[in-house]
C-alpha cells in the first residue's frame, strides 16, 4: 500500500506539485493522467525519491520512505522510466540483470530469472539475451524495461508513459500483453500517462492532474459521468462514446438482455467491455444469429445513451 499526503514540490518559484494526497491499496494500479508539465513526472519520482519532496510524507507499507537511504529504497520499487533507460554497452540480459547483481544473487540465479522474464515478454533467450539495446525495436526495448523493473520481484512498480513512444499498434498490443502478465497480477503500481484510453484500460483508479494537483481521483466510471468540473469533463470529450462503451461489461446489462441467453459458451463473454464484446460480434466470432447481435448492440446502444443522458443532466 502506497500513502502520499500532502506531498509538494518546488523548484524556485515553479509549484511543479501542489499538496498532492492519494492512496493505492496492494495489488491495485494508480493511474496519473494530466496534460503535459502538469506535474506526473515530479509526483512519480518523489516516491522513489530520484526527486525530493519539498514538503509532505509518503509512506509504502507503513514506512516512511524519507528515513530510508534512498538508493536501497529504489532496490525494493520497480522503475520503468520515460526513455526506458537502459544501458547502451550492456547486453539485454546485463541490462535486466542489474538489481539482482547489486542484491548479491549468485549469478545462476540471476540467468534463470532473467531468461524466464524474457520467455514471457515474448523475447526468446537465444535471440534476445545478447544483444545490445541499440538493435531492438522501440516495442523491444520498453519489454527489457519491464523485465528489467520486474526480475527482484518488487511488490511496487512506478512506470512514467510505458508504451509513450511506441506506435499505436505496438502500444495496444503491449498493453494487452501487460494486463495479461503474471508477474504484474498483484503488484502495486502507479502509472503515468497522458492517454486517456491507456488510462482507461489499466487503471483501477486515475488521478487527473492539471497544474500540479490532483483535480479528481476516481475509477473511469466516476470520472466519466461524475465529473468534478468542466476540466475533468472536456479531458474526455473527444473520444467520450468509445470510453463509455469500454467502462461497462456485459455484467451490467445482463438484465436488459434478450431472454435467450446471450452470454456464455459460443456467444459474448459477460466480463468483456461493450467495446470488445461489438468488435466481436463485428467480426461474426459467436455462434449468435445477426437478429440477436443487433438485439445486444442495440440493447448495448440504449444503456449508453441512457447513462450520457444522467451525465448531462449531473452538469
Ligand atoms: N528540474 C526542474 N527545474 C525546474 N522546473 C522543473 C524541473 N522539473 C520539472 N519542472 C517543471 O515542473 C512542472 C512539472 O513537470 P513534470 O515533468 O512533472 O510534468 P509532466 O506532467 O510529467 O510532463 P510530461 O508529460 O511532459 O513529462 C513543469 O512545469 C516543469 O517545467
Amino acid at each position: 500500500m502506497i500513502r502520499a499526503s500532502h506531498i509538494s514540490k518546488q523548484y524556485g518559484d515553479v509549484e511543479a506539485v501542489r499538496d498532492i494526497s492519494f492512496e493505492v491499496k496492494e495489488g491495485e494500479t494508480l493511474v496519473l493522467l494530466g496534460t503535459s508539465g502538469c506535474g506526473k513526472t515530479t509526483t512519480l519520482k518523489m516516491m522513489n525519491r530520484l526527486i525530493e519532496a519539498s514538503s509532505g510524507t509518503i509512506e509504502i507499507d507503513g514506512k516512511d520512505i524519507f528515513t530510508e537511504n534512498p538508493e536501497q529504497l529504489r532496490r525494493t520499487i520497480g522503475y520503468v522510466s520515460q526513455n526506458n533507460g537502459l544501458f547502451p554497452h550492456f547486453t539485454v540480459r546485463e541490462n535486466i540483470g542489474i538489481v539482482p547483481k547489486l542484491l548479491k544473487w549468485e549469478q545462476s540465479e540471476i540467468t534463470r530469472h532473467t531468461d524466464r522474464l524474457l520467455e514471457q515478454l515474448r523475447l526468446p533467450v537465444r535471440e534476445f539475451a545478447s544483444k545490445y539495446p541499440d538493435e531492438l525495436s522501440g516495442g523491444q526495448k520498453q519489454r527489457v524495461a519491464v523485465a528489467r523493473a520486474l526480475i527482484a520481484n518488487p511488490p511496487v512498480l512506478l512506470m512514467d508513459e510505458p508504451f509513450g513512444a511506441l506506435d499505436p499498434v505496438t502500444r495496444a498490443n503491449l498493453r494487452q500483453e501487460f494486463r495479461e502478465l503474471p508477474e504484474l497480477k498483484r503488484k502495486t503500481i502507479v502509472l503515468v500517462t497522458h492517454d486517456v484510453q491507456e488510462a482507461f484500460e489499466l487503471g483501477d483508479h486515475i488521478a487527473v492532474m492539471d497544474k500540479g494537483r490532483i483535480v479528481q481521483s476516481g475509477t473511469a466510471r466516476q470520472l466519466l459521468f461524475n465529473p468534478a468540473n468542466s476540466f475533468v469533463s472536456s479531458f474526455f470529450d473527444h473520444q467520450r462514446l468509445f470510453l463509455e462503451l469500454n467502462a461497462f461489461t456485459f455484467h451490467d446489462i445482463w438484465d436488459s438482455l434478450p431472454p435467450e441467453k446471450v452470454i456464455g459458451s459460443g456467444a459474448v463473454s459477460a466480463d468483456l467491455s461493450l467495446w470488445e464484446g461489438m468488435q466481436q460480434l463485428g467480426a461474426g466470432q459467436t455462434e449468435l444469429s445477426v437478429k440477436r447481435e443487433n438485439e445486444i448492440r442495440l440493447v448495448s446502444q440504449t444503456l449508453i445513451f441512457q447513462s450520457f443522458n444522467n451525465y448531462k443532466n449531473t452538469r
